[in-house]
């Protein structure tokens, strides 16, 4: 499987420690930046492993910002992307089985590492329930086209 990552300065940190852990489990993993703590703005990155996604360059994306909001609604604005802002590993299970989400978005300034891990592992591991959750996903697509 391949993951996309993307994060502003706020996320940066973070983002290093998950693409360390990702590689180690044996995940193909590019990095769309950001480099540094250097402030940047997170609309960029959001898009950026959106795009990813949408040209095949990736299976998954992940996003990180200070709170997750701002990248998430960036990764959310590219068509296709259902991008979830998650605090624990259940919402991550629940957003691929329920919503079959394709971006995680993260707060690196709400939650530790040792949680964000555990909610990257259970977002990757976890797989689309289809059934009745196939419909309303397809409805949030037809929204795309309003
Ligand atoms: O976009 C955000 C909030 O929705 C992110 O948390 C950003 O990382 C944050 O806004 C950056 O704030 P800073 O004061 O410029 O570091």
């Amino acid at each position: 499987m391949k993951i996309a990552l993307g994060a502003d300065h706020g996320g940066y940190l973070l983002k290093e420690e998950i693409k360390e852990y990702l590689r180690e489990s044996g995940y193909e993993v590019s990095d769309y930046g950001t480099d540094s703590c250097e402030s940047v703005d997170y609309p960029s990155f959001g898009a950026a492993v959106g795009q990813a996604l949408m040209e095949k360059k990736a299976d998954l994306g992940i996003v990180i910002c200070g709170t997750g909001i701002g990248i998430s609604l960036a990764a959310n604005k590219v068509k296709g992307i259902r991008a979830a802002l998650c605090v624990n590993s259940y919402m991550a299970r629940m957003a691929r089985e329920h919503n079959n989400a394709n971006v995680l978005a993260l707060g690196a300034r709400v939650i530790g590492a040792g949680l964000a891990l555990d909610i990257v592992d259970t977002f990757v591991k976890a797989s689309f329930a289809g059934g009745r959750h196939a419909k309303r996903v397809e409805m949030l697509s037809a929204l795309e086209n309003i």
